[in-house]
């Protein structure tokens, strides 16, 4: 990284909005000591706790607290850093946020205070999303995940595949130079042996980073079918609460019902829709326009079917609409009423279920399936979250590797695949990151963090 400017001081208020117990004002910056000195009425002795009464300008009690001062860099930001513990109500903390702007500080911008800790190399990118991530997580499983990037887990995989990367570039690099001989010097450095070994190991760990990306970014789940075979009965035993209506009218359900739910710590956003069939009705009709926009945008769909009938060429229809490439599972319900088992079976390279929504039977079975199908290991240990910006850099990296597999005799283009591959890689912890995916990724941080 570049010698890193001085940059102003901004401040904001760290705790969540609302009232609690204590509120928190950070300030990052140069010169903190003197706006302690100002604020708390007495010199802040560095990382100490230091209880003291914070004034305004015309020596009026503002709130009683605690001041904590890191002087940079040794702080969160790498810069100054200044602490203000008062209680934690809106009022009060809107005061002393007011007194640090009136001394010199401005509002900072969302997730600046994290984007200064990267740009001052105290965290690297991935790290630094882990942060946000950390404060997103869901459940006890996403956030031990985000915790493990935050402590360097993704980033230090990531760092091991680059210096490989680096190695093998050398060495490639070098024959670049004595032309007659680059093919048997490569042959000899076993070459091709490392980038075997290199593509094996990004492999490795895309797995884990896709299994991390489950736990933050949730798979969308669509359940459809023909009306009335229990879509939204299945919904609401899915959810354990009545999210969605049921009747025994054909046609119910007209627009599209989402819930989050949390499957072994895993998000799945569950997405109960119309069911499918020839309607005049124009209410209905928009809501058919809309179960089949959900299933465009979905991970996995479940057709469910009544195990009275079984697939129907209505059915068969809708499996023929479907696209391609998404998985499905042919969920057979009511097997209450025909007094078949409950149970999983494979048929035809697809899962197929029997259950009953409304008795409650067989759910621990598709609970599984779909634990299953998504990927999931069954554990969140050894795993670190990630996200669809990390895998996209891995698979672009992967695919340079493929490439450079194929044309290394072509010694130059060897070369440039690999670098390509560096770059790709290099992305996820930010060493190569354009001004705008930093933009990009800060913004979404709440204010204060
Ligand atoms: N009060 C408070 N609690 C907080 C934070 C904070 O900023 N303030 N954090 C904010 O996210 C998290 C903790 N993260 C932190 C990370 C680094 C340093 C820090 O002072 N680092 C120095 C010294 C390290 C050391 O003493 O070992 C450094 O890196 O040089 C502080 C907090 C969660 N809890
Ligand atoms: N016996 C039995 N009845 C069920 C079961 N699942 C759903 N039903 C009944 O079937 C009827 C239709 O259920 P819904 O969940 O509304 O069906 P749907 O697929 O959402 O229907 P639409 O919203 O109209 O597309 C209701 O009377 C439910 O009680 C089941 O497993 N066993
Ligand atoms: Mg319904």
């Amino acid at each position: 990284m570049t010698q890193s400017p001085r940059r102003d001081t901004i401040a904001a208020i760290a705790t969540a909005p609302g009232r609690g117990g204590v509120g928190v004002v950070r300030i990052s910056g140069t010169g903190l000591a003197e706006l302690g000195l100002t604020l708390a009425g007495k010199p802040l002795k560095p990382r100490h706790a230091h209880y003291a009464d914070f004034r305004s300008s015309d020596g009026e009690l503002i709130d009683q607290g605690l001041a904590l001062f890191f002087p940079g860099p040794h702080s969160f930001t790498g810069e100054d850093v200044l602490e203000l513990q008062g209680h934690g109500g809106p009022v009060v903390m809107q005061m002393l946020l007011r007194r640090c702007l009136e001394l010199g500080a401005r509002l900072a911008e969302p997730g600046e205070f994290t984007r200064r800790a990267f740009l001052n190399d105290k965290l690297d990118l991935a790290q630094a999303e882990s942060v946000a991530d950390l404060i997103d997580a869901g459940s006890e499983a996403a956030a031990r995940s985000a915790l493990r990037s935050l402590a360097g887990a993704f980033s230090g995989e990531i760092h091991t595949l680059v210096e490989q990367l680096i190695n093998l570039r050398m060495l490639v690099e070098a024959t670049l130079d004595f032309p007659e001989e680059d093919i048997d010097f490569l042959e000899a450095a076993d070459a091709r042996g490392k980038l075997a070994s290199l593509h094996g190991q990004l492999q490795k760990v895309f797995g884990t980073a896709r299994q991390g990306s489950l736990l933050r970014e949730g798979m969308h789940v669509v359940l459809i079918g023909q009306p009335n075979v229990g879509k939204s009965s299945l919904m609401n035993a899915l959810a354990g609460e009545d999210v969605a209506i049921v009747t025994d009218i054909a046609g119910t359900t007209r627009d599209t019902v989402r819930e989050l739910i949390q499957l072994d710590g895993v998000p799945m956003h569950i997405i109960d829709t119309a069911g499918l069939r020839q309607t005049d009705d124009t209410v209905e009709q928009i809501g058919i326009a809309r179960t089949w926009a959900a299933v465009e945008k979905a991970d996995l769909a479940l057709l469910l079917i009544d195990s009275r009938e079984g697939i129907t060429e209505h059915d068969r229809d809708i499996l023929g609409r479907l696209p391609e490439r998404l998985p499905r599972v042919h969920v057979f319900n009511k097997v209450d009423l025909t007094g078949e088992a409950v149970g999983h079976a494979e048929e035809d390279g697809h899962a197929v279920l029997r259950l009953s929504a409304k008795a409650g039977l067989g759910l621990d079975e598709l609970k599984r399936t779909l634990l299953d199908m998504v990927g999931w290991g069954g554990t969140d240990a050894g795993v670190f979250l990630a996200r669809e910006r990390h895998l996209d850099a891995i698979r672009r990296a992967a695919s340079h590797l493929e490439t450079a597999a194929l044309v290394w005799q072509q010694v130059e283009l060897f070369a440039e695949e690999l670098r390509l591959a560096q770059n790709a890689l290099a992305s996820i912890t930010g060493e190569f990151s354009a001004d705008d995916l930093l933009g990009e990724i800060f913004s979404r941080f709440c204010i204060g963090k």
